[in-house]
């Protein structure tokens, strides 16, 4: 045979080899592709199987370490997570292709964050860290909790989560130094950003992968050289802010949850609610409003709190009208609230009612399709307790989280539970009054521009012998752009109270 012939043979050779490999391997894709369909009903996914093989076998040999970041652990919202989603937005506009834009808080300047799978490398201390960012939306099933009390309800929901990859070898490092550093910046960009807000439960109730919370920007305008109060109160009141939060260390020493409790009491209209706002835009904390009165249980009560944020005032307005927390409470010598004691047993209407209950409400229930749901309803309802309040407030719930504030508010301190208002619930009280001297002239520099006036003093005098509240005062300075008449007013306003005939 000469040289061309073999080279032939040879050529046709190769060409059937080639043929018979690609054939063997196209059988072997269809026969691994029916075992795993033939598997996958009975639960096997073959595909991820071999993906999760593959990987591992990837992992063993390379160099390569992987953590990954989710925003969840838990029930709460993870960190980490947060951290690194602020420092890498930092980041993003000038190292990846695409990223997310949105204005920010304060509405001035752009906010960026990373892109669906988008990638960005971070050179710190000279070593390069490789950031993904990833987003699944997925399909879940609420399970029936106590709190979801629409359980089995299918929803949409996203997990989110950052990858970071780096050189094993620099494992320590990047605990030692580099997550502390992504806290440090991400904290500072938090700080210059920052904007307190007002947070409201949300009404679908929480789920696992949805804030139980909404949040809108705290744009309330009340600071506290704008609240008529005691000027001595209301120095007290700051003080005591800015010690409890130069307080770290010293609550960790002592042993006590880095939180303070106040109690606003007085009449409608004293301004507990303003003084709320200002304290919040004194320490621009986040206002989170909790309606108890919305709340079914203390297990949704704790998820609530879990998932409030540090730096934080968390405000109960109406604690003595959101539950009737004196059932719990025993009855004293004199009766509830210092009211004279008498047993309600005894009264007709409360008989009557009593047999009305046994005899035909309950049967007629009973014998209904929805008395499931009714006695579920019910026994739900009772689950939040005064106790479940209070463990929250000074318990063990307590020390989750840090930089806590907790404010209650109410019209009828008398009312309130003495548990309650027990140092360490409630530290401080504060007394929200009638409007005095010193809190006029506040409002008559607030809303008419003027420190000294003639008139002052005729006000001045009726004030200290009338009840008038600084809500009432404020809207007759309000009716008149000029002093004297808006002065003159008031003046109208106090006699005609003093004389009752207001
Ligand atoms: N001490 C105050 N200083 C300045 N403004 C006040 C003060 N008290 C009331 N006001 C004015 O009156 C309005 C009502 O005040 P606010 O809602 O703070 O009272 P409140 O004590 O919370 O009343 P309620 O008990 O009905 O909730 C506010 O818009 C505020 O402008
Ligand atoms: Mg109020």
């Amino acid at each position: 045979m000469n040289n061309t012939m073999l080279s032939s043979i040879a050529k046709n050779h190769s060409t059937k080899g080639i043929l018979s490999t690609t054939g063997s391997a196209i059988a072997m894709a269809i026969m691994i592709r029916t075992i795993s369909n033939e598997l996958s009903p009975f639960g096997f996914n073959f595909k991820a199987f071999v993906v999760k093989n593959l990987r591992k076998l990837f992992n063993h040999f390379s160099s390569q370490i992987t953590m990954v970041f989710e925003e969840y652990s838990d029930l709460t919202t993870n960190n980490i997570y947060v951290a690194a989603e602020t420092y890498l937005g930092s980041k993003s506009l000038a190292s990846t292709k695409r990223f997310k834009v949105c204005q920010d808080k304060n509405n001035k300047s752009y906010v960026f964050s990373m892109g669906k799978l988008e990638e960005l490398v971070d050179v710190f201390e000279g070593i390069r860290f490789n950031w993904r960012y990833k987003s699944k939306e997925t399909r879940f099933q609420i399970t029936p909790t106590a709190s979801d009390f629409d359980s089995n309800i299918k929803r949409r929901s996203e997990l989110r989560c950052y990858e970071l990859s780096f050189h094993k070898k620099h494992r320590e490092m990047v605990l030692d130094s580099y997550l502390p550093h992504i806290k440090k910046a991400a904290k500072a960009l938090e700080e210059e950003n920052r904007v307190a807000k007002l947070h409201t439960m949300s009404s679908d109730g929480p789920t696992y992968y949805r804030s139980a919370w909404s949040s809108v920007n705290l744009n309330h305008p009340a600071t506290f050289d704008k609240i008529a109060m005691d000027d001595r109160l209301k120095k007290m009141i700051m003080e005591d802010l800015e010690r409890f939060v130069r307080r770290r260390e010293y609550y960790k020493k002592v042993g006590k949850a880095w939180k303070r409790g106040y109690l606003l009491y007085g009449p409608p209209g004293t301004g507990k609610s303003s003084l709320i706002a200002a304290m919040a835009n004194y320490l621009n904390f986040d206002i989170y409003d909790l309606e108890l009165t919305d709340i079914q249980n203390n297990s949704r009560l704790r998820r609530l709190l879990l998932s409030t944020a540090n730096r934080s005032i968390l405000v109960v307005e109406d604690i003595d009208c959101s539950l009737d927390f004196q059932k719990t409470r025993p009855v004293t010598q004199e009766g509830k609230h210092g009211a004279p004691k008498h047993n309600d047993n005894h009264n007709p209407v409360c008989i009557f009612v009593t047999i009305a209950l046994i005899f035909i409400f309950i049967p007629c229930i009973y014998l209904s399709s929805s008395f499931d749901k009714v006695t579920n309803f019910l026994w739900r309802w009772q689950q939040l307790t005064l106790s479940g309040m209070l463990n929250f407030v000074d318990g063990l719930w307590s020390s989750c989280g840090d930089e806590r504030i907790i404010v209650f508010t109410t019209n009828n301190k008398d009312r309130l539970d003495p548990a309650l208002l027990r140092p360490g619930r409630m530290d401080i009280h504060i007394h929200m009054s009638y409007c005095d001297p010193c809190g006029f002239r506040v409002l008559a520099n607030n809303y008419l521009e003027v420190s000294n006036h003639p008139v002052f003093e005729v006000i001045e005098r009726l004030l200290e012998i009338t009840n008038v509240t600084p809500a009432e005062v404020a809207e007759a300075l309000m009716r008149n752009d000029d002093p004297d008449t808006a002065l003159g007013g008031l003046v109208t306003l106090l006699e005609e109270k003093h004389s009752g005939t207001a």
